[in-house]
Parts: C-alpha cells; structure tokens; sequence
C-alpha cells in the first residue's frame, strides 16, 4: 500500500492472526522484474485462506513457492515450526490441484488417486475406494479421465492431492476451468470438504466472487505486494486501499469537503462523520447498496437529485448508474431491490432523490493511487 493511500476513517483491519504458516519476508524475481515484494502472511490452521488479485500480481508464484516448486530469493516458510522454506516438494506435506486436472490420461481413476500412495496393495485399494467416496465418485474406479466431466476430473484430482492426508492443501485456480453452475457446486463441496477434513487449504483465484465465498481470510494481492488481509467482509466493506476497493466489489467515488461548521459534504449530501485535523478536502467511498432511492424528496434530509442514466436487472436487484444532477459527470451506482420504495422509480432518464447511508462510507486522503 502506498503511504498516500491512507484511509482516514476505520483504518484498522483486523490485526492477522498468530499463524501455523508464515510466510516471512518472501521475495522473488524473474531477470529484473520483482514478482514478490517482502511477503508476510500468517496462515492459521485450518484456514481457508484465498489469494486473490489481477493476472499477474504475482499468486501463483507465492503459491509455487510455498509448494517448493520455485525458490524464493529471500524470506523464510515456516510450516508448524519447520522451516520447510529449502526442502524439495516431497518432503513439504501438502497436496496441490491445478486448473488444468494434470491426471495421467493412460491410468485409470483409481490409479491417478493412489499415485504416490506408499501402501500394501490392499490398504491402497482402500484408501482409494475412500477418497473416492468423499469425493462422491465411489464407482467411477475403473473409468478413465477422458470418461468424466470437467468437475469429476477436478475431484479425482482433489481426491488425489488429498491422498496422503497433507496438512496444506494448495489449489491454484482449480474451479476456473469448469462452467459456471459446476463452478458454483464445487465451490461449496470444497469448502465442506476442507472443513469436515480441517485441512489448511490456500487458493489462488483473481475471482472475487469465488474468494468472498469460499475464505475465511483473503489476502489480496497487487503488483507483487500484499494490500490487505482479512476476513472477507473485511476487504469488501472496510477496504485499506483505493486498489482493494476497487478491485473488490463495485466502488463509488464522490470528492467531499469539509466546511466551516465541520460537515463534510459533496454537493448536498452531507455525511456523519468528519475529516482529521488538517485534511480539508478527501474522496468519500461506498459501496452500490449503500446509497437509497428515495421515495420522496425531503428537504433537510442529507439527499441530493439525481438523473437515472442507465439501469439493469440483475436478478436480485436492479443495479443503476446515477449521475448528480447538480453534477453530470460524478456517477453512482445503486443496487435497489424489489422491496425498497425506489426500485419503481429507476426509469432512464428520471429524477429521483438519493442518500446514502452516512455510516457506511469511508473516507480516503485525496491524491493517493
Ligand atoms: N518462470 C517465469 N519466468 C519469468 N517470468 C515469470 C515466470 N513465472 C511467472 N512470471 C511472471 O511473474 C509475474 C507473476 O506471475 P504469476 O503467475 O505469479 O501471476 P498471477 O497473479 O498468478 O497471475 P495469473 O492469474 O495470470 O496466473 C508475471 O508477470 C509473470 O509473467
């Protein structure tokens, strides 16, 4: 985060957990481009704990490192109190899932899971008939990849990465292949699957949906640094930087001021809260579903008019793109759903009264990225 980009209200997230994983200091380049900055991270036991930023911040190659499949230039990981930062792959205890399933398309299901299984012949067969079970796909023993769908791949592939019960499971983007309803039924068999085992599991995904859904933690990441690391409702409501919240979610942006008697405003809207000493003139944050529709204007009210540009049906809600009417070009976007007096007034191209809930907005120090 850089030093600017400071959040003026609520700074703190949480403080992060004492962790089982640490991850201390880790850096990496490629030539001269540095991929990880001095990444810290602690991982709690048990944990679902998702990587989340754009392509290219640098996930997947924290991941690799923590796996050992690429070496770090500086910093340690620090397993259950083993420094496993320079041990080779196989003596790391995770197991690890790809987006692309990577099984053995010339072996069969239950030869892809046992491989790698250290085991008489008999006590292999029925390990394998177990995570096969647990991953509901008792029966398919015999098949071979090319016969299962997408989703069964992934979990012959999950069932596998968990066959010698590894304390960390590493899953690098692996619902990212599948349709979006197998996505979606994946994810939360995953996540009961991760919690029924209580294996710490780390996830690299650049889908926000998918890291809010699934995480007990999300680390969100940018340009190889790590911007904020907290509980899922943490990043989307408390963000620590313009980056995480625009990133996470959907952003409003309104410039606000604060005046003589100490109420900062934009425009009409005046908000609870007030600026630092010193600090006149800030960007005020929130998010689509914090700012109401008005049934009707009231004068003295904290509301300001607003012209609908443009709305869509999203299902749940209709999302709409306001602009002030006393300035075209600031623009909102709103989530109103069906039960709120204002969802029949977003017509394009009406006027409608807006506010927005004064505790729900942050203030960010102009200037900053
Ligand atoms: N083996 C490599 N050699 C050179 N550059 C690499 C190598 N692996 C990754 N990079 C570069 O490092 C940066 C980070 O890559 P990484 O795969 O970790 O990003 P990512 O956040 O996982 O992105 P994506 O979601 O697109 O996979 C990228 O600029 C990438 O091109």
């Amino acid at each position: 985060m850089k030093q600017t980009d400071l959040l003026l209200a609520d700074a703190e997230t949480a403080a992060p957990p004492a962790g089982w994983l640490h991850i201390d200091g880790v850096s990496k380049r490629f030539g001269d481009a540095v991929v990880l900055d001095r990444i810290d991270l602690p991982v709690r036991r048990g944990e679902f704990l998702c990587l989340l930023g754009p392509s290219g911040c640098g996930k997947t190659t924290l991941l690799r490192v923590i796996a050992g499949l690429e070496a770090q230039d500086g910093g340690t990981v620090v397993m259950g109190g083993r420094d496993i930062g320079a041990l080779p792959p196989a003596q790391r205890d995770y197991g690890i899932v790809f987006q692309s399933y990577a099984l053995f398309p010339n072996l069969t299901v239950a030869q892809n899971v046992a491989y790698g299984l250290k085991l008489p012949r008999r006590e292999r067969a029925a390990r394998v008939e177990q995570l096969l079970q647990m991953v509901e796909l008792d029966g398919r023993q015999e098949q071979y990849p090319a016969q299962l769908s997408g989703g069964q791949q992934q979990r012959v592939a999950l069932a596998r990465a968990m066959a010698t019960s590894p304390s960390l499971l590493l899953l690098d983007e692996p619902l990212s292949a599948l349709d979006a309803r197998v996505r979606d039924s994946l994810r939360q068999e995953l996540k009961a699957l991760q919690r029924r085992l209580g294996v710490t599991a780390i996830m690299v995904t650049h889908d926000q949906e998918e890291a809010l859904a699934l995480a007990d933690t999300i680390a969100v990441m940018s340009a190889g640094r790590i911007e904020q690391v907290g509980t899922p409702e943490q990043v989307y409501r408390e963000p620590a930087s313009r980056f995480v919240a625009g990133f996470i979610g959907c952003a409003n942006w309104l410039p606000v001021r604060q005046d003589e008697e100490g109420v900062v405003r934009s425009g009409d809207l005046s908000f609870g809260r007030s600026l630092p000493t010193g600090v006149p003139v800030a960007t005020a944050f929130c998010r689509p579903e914090d700012i109401r529709v008005e049934p009707h204007w009231s004068a003295g009210g904290s509301m300001t008019m607003a012209i609908v540009e443009r709305v869509d049906f999203l299902g749940g809600v209709r999302r709409a793109v306001l602009s002030l009417a006393a300035d075209r070009d600031a623009l909102l976007t709103v989530d109103v759903s069906r039960n709120d007096p204002g969802y029949p007034l977003l017509v394009p191209g009406g006027r409608v009264p807006v506010s927005i809930a004064p505790h729900a907005v942050r203030y960010f120090i102009d200037g900053a990225a």
